[in-house]
């Protein structure tokens, strides 16, 4: 298999070279030649299939041969074997039709574990077969910094960077990051935003000639091919669990970086029967805007009781945008080269498929305190403030009336102590840590705050790694 660049103007890359490319030399992101497909029957001989066993099956087709079915095997079963529930993505009902798909279950809380686990163990086994040593470089509002470093800290060919925005991710979540004393490890607090993170880690990926001789940076973030590839499987596995393929079933995603719910868009270009996908946003609605309105313009980034989705550019709107615009770079180009200025008007028939494939939703800060307030005290569930936003987003559309709704919980509700507190009211109602995190807060930190400033971050990598 072949990946292409949505701009169009870079090499095709195999699947190995891919997933050490991060972004494409013409400043696109990479996206599959063509996908594979899956038939009704093939889907249906998948019911009963363990999480790893699903995972192998529907990723298999991109790895295409870069490395044999065992070895991908073996790093499918490393990828889950830290996670703390058996079925690894566990469905827990919470209403009519409405189930919420527990994706935190893994060492860091968080979805991002089910891919960045993954992605660790391929590149520890990808770099020593070539034995190369890297630079992972990422941005974080919060969750995917945490994963990457449990990832990635054990494997001796990765020197690994994190920036973060200075204050603006919970506690829970900077601790999580920056307690990691090892060696490779290093957390930089950056004061700006989650957009400055990602604009810094962007260029940097567009020249790396700030780097000491013989290194190449790796992508973490969903850039990253193989990030989105293993976010696909957990919509095949939950809508196997709910009768798929022989009754659709819609899904509600809390939205940031468009990667999960670009991920639940593959799986539907794939073959799966999904009715309908929703995107949840916070305040930071650009998103929503644009399905709405077609308003994709930015705005000042707000601060929100869900941090993790504090994002204005949602890096992976660029591969939506590559299908609805018929895969045609030069439209891209043109698209992202008008975004610069700050807004981008979508093409009538890019919009309209648009409309047929999501819809949206956005929730500000005290709708999200009641949803939680609501569910808890009904004694459905305690939900974490980005998970919240996509159970609103599903109770609003009411798609569930016929049809299974699945709802993403993207992260644990520990890992945001101080909007459970608000929203319920009482200290005593603080959800707890899993044990392996019950002393975090007497672990020791780490970290180094510098100014949003690209020059600094790259001299403070570039020093690091000499
Ligand atoms: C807890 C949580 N929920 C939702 C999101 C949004 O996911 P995505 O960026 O893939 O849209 C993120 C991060 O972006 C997150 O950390
Ligand atoms: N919410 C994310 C933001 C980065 O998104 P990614 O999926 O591109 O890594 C985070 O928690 O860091």
């Amino acid at each position: 298999m072949k990946f292409i660049s949505t701009r169009g103007q870079a090499p095709s890359l195999s699947f190995e070279d891919v997933i050490l490319a991060g972004l494409a030399s013409d400043g696109g992101l990479y996206v599959p030649e063509a996908l594979p497909e899956f038939s009704p029957a093939t889907i249906a001989s998948w019911a009963g299939l363990s999480y790893q066993e699903l995972a192998f099956e529907v990723m298999q087709p991109f790895v295409d041969g870069a490395l044999s079915n065992t070895e991908l095997k073996t790093i499918i079963d490393k990828a889950y074997a830290d996670f703390r529930h058996p079925a690894i993505a566990p469905l827990v009902q919470t209403g009519h039709n409405e189930w919420v798909l527990e994706l935190f279950q893994g060492p860091t809380l968080a979805f991002k574990d089910f891919a960045l686990q993954f992605l660790g163990h391929l590149l520890d086994f990808v770099l020593t077969r070539r034995q190369q040593k890297v630079a992972v470089l990422g941005a974080t509002s919060g969750d995917t910094g945490s994963a990457a470093i449990e990832g990635c800290r054990r494997c001796e060919n990765i020197d690994i960077f994190i920036l973060h925005p200075h204050q603006r991710v919970s506690e829970v979540q900077r601790r999580q990051m920056t307690t990691v004393l090892a060696d490779n490890v290093f957390n930089i607090a950056v004061e700006g935003n989650f957009d400055d993170c990602q604009n810094a880690v962007k260029a940097s990926f567009r020249d790396q000639s700030f780097l000491p001789d013989g290194r190449q940076l790796v992508a973490v973030n969903s850039i990253n091919w193989a990030r989105i590839m293993a976010q696909i499987v957990y919509y095949f596995y939950a809508a196997l669990a709910l009768g798929a393929p022989h009754r659709p079933v819609s899904f509600s995603v809390p939205t940031g970086n468009f990667g999960d719910i670009f991920a639940g868009y593959l799986a539907k270009q794939m073959g799966l029967p999904v009715q309908q996908l929703i995107i949840a946003t916070n305040a930071n609605d650009i998103l929503h805007r644009c399905i709405a309105n077609n308003d994709h313009s930015k705005q000042a980034l707000q601060h929100s009781l869900s941090p993790s989705m504090d994002i204005m550019v949602s890096s992976n709107f660029e591969r939506l945008l590559f299908d609805l615009y018929g895969r045609d770079g030069a439209q891209i180009r043109r698209l992202m080269q008008e975004f610069e200025d700050g807004t981008m008007h979508l093409a009538e028939s890019a919009l309209t498929s648009a409309r047929s494939l999501f819809s949206s939703f956005r929730l500000d800060d005290a709708r999200t305190l009641e949803i939680i307030k609501d569910v808890y005290t009904r004694g459905e569930y305690l939900l974490d403030p980005h998970t919240a936003i996509g159970v609103a987003a599903a109770r609003a559309e009411r798609w569930h009336q016929a049809h299974p709704m699945v709802c993403l919980a993207t992260a644990h509700p520990a890992k945001f102590p101080d909007a459970i507190t608000q929203a319920l009211a009482e200290k005593q109602s603080e959800p707890s840590l899993p044990l392996h995190m019950q002393d975090l807060f007497d672990r020791e930190e780490r970290y180094q705050v510098l100014p949003n400033d690209l020059v600094q971050i790259q001299s403070f990598v570039r020093s690091t790694l000499s």
